[in-house]
């Protein structure tokens, strides 16, 4: 059973202080691993790549197989039926035209002493995109990764994706190839992310990692960090619903379940203001729970990590919210707009009874790599700035050096750092004499 929790217990805060502090994606375990992995990839390049998918993938691999051809990608494209087409193309259509409003703008401007000042946008020259396939086949991930880096300018675009037993998914490859990817290589895991930072024979390294993944991708994300760019820490998927009563307790059992069902280390919460209405929600849950094809992930996700928190009222429920800083937020609530003023932070907020978040997962159009175990307290969402880098630029003008240079020779005396002084007073010496 889920851990059913009330504001008016007196033991609620230790409770809820327990549930905030849950390892689902830290186990020193799973870094420990990840970091031998990591080693072994440096070391070994393309040989530990292949020993370590036939480790954690079940098939053989050389490194002349490693990249998915341009045949495999055309044939297995070819197989996916034309309905399931046309829906991949209602996203990338929606999640394109989204994106394409993230674009920045560059600016530059002249101020009052004569110098020129700004900043540029560009892309980075390589990303490389993690798209999940141990437990689940992710297409919609290619498109949440791939669009935004086209978006950006991003040239070149390599993919990584386990596929389990050696089996490719067509829907993955036509996703690859409707937006723009250029490399796709079948690999993943932790080994797919350090082949991707630190190069191997096969695959030259790349500037910046995005894209979700498990406990063991989160990891090594987090470990590359410093040689590559990464977008954020984006774990085990995790939805927290405010409802009041006035819901269809199926309907926010099956929201609870969507992202249970994507790995045992998902964490589904409720926090309602009817502690009634929660038990009636945890009763559809375990109803659904005996027909869900997935109930063997679902299950132990809802058991081990699950919660049901009754409050006094709204404004109590945004404030745990808060503190819970949910990947994903559901308010199925009279006034959802109202409770939203009142979240911080949250990596995505879908607002009201008819926003169940699965839209989002696939066609709302806002990306769906999103920060998870509580980092939206200070990451965002993957979007088109995480494959750009701002450049600033100045220029001066005698008139501007003479107005602001002798301030800069005083600092740098202050710091001690002759040499600035001087490249300063040197120019400066010149317009005096
Ligand atoms: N936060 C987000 O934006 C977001 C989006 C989509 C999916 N997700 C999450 O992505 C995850 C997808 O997980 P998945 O497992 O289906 O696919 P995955 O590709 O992330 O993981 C599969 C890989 O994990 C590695 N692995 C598995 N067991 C291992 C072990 N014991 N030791 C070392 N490596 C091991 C293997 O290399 C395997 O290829 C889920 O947790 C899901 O919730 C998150
Ligand atoms: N809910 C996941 C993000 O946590 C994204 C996803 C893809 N497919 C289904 N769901
Ligand atoms: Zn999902």
């Amino acid at each position: 059973m889920p851990q059913f929790l009330s504001t008016a217990d007196a033991d609620f805060d230790t409770r809820f202080a327990a549930l905030l502090s849950m390892k689902r994606e830290e186990a020193p375990d799973v870094d420990d691993a990840v970091a031998a992995i990591i080693a072994e990839v440096r070391a070994r390049g393309d040989d530990a790549v292949c020993d370590l998918t036939i480790r954690f993938d079940r098939f053989a691999l050389t490194p002349e197989t490693m990249r998915i051809t341009d045949a495999e990608i055309a044939a297995a494209a070819g197989q996916v039926a034309p309905l399931d087409r046309a829906a991949l193309e209602t996203a990338a259509a929606r999640i394109r035209a989204y994106h394409e409003r993230q674009l920045p703008r560059d600016e530059q401007w002249t101020d009052e002493t004569g110098a020129t000042l700004g900043w540029r946008w560009g892309p980075v020259d390589a990303a490389g995109l993690y798209v999940p396939g141990g437990l689940a086949t992710y297409p919609s991930s290619v498109l949440m990764n791939a669009i935004p880096a086209r978006v950006a300018g991003v040239g070149r675009l390599v993919m990584c994706v386990p596929t389990p037993d050696g089996v490719l998914n067509p829907m993955v490859l036509l996703a690859a190839q409707m937006s723009g990817v250029t490399e796709i290589y079948r690999i993943g895991g932790a080994q797919a992310i350090a082949a991707m930072a630190y190069g191997t024979d096969t695959i030259a390294p790349v500037d910046k990692i995005t894209g979700p993944g498990n406990a063991f991708v989160a990891a090594a994300k987090r470990r590359v960090f410093g040689r590559v760019g990464i977008d954020m820490i984006a774990g085990p998927s995790e939805i927290l619903v405010i409802a009041d009563s006035d819901n269809d307790p199926d309907w926010i059992a099956i929201d609870l379940l969507s992202q249970a069902e994507h790995d045992e280390s998902a964490q589904s919460i409720l926090i309602t203001t009817d502690a009634a209405f929660g038990q009636a929600v945890a009763d559809a849950v375990t109803a659904r729970l005996e027909s869900l094809e997935r109930a063997n992930i679902a299950g132990p996700s809802w058991r081990d990590f699950g919660a049901v928190i009754t409050v006094g009222d709204l404004d109590e429920a945004s404030k745990l919210s808060n503190r819970i800083a949910p990947e994903h937020l559901e308010l199925a609530v009279a006034d959802p707009e109202a409770l939203s003023d009142k979240i911080t932070h949250a990596g995505a907020i879908f607002l009201g009874q008819w926003t169940p978040e699965a839209i989002g997962d696939y066609v709302g159009g806002p990306n769906h790599v999103l920060p998870t175990a509580r980092s939206a307290r200070f990451s965002s969402g993957l979007s088109v700035l995480d494959f750009m880098k701002r450049t600033t630029l100045a220029r001066m003008t005698p008139e501007s050096l003479r107005a602001i240079g002798p301030a800069a020779v005083r600092l740098a005396t202050s710091e001690s750092l002759q040499a600035h002084g001087l490249s300063v007073q040197a120019r400066l010496d010149r317009l005096n004499r």
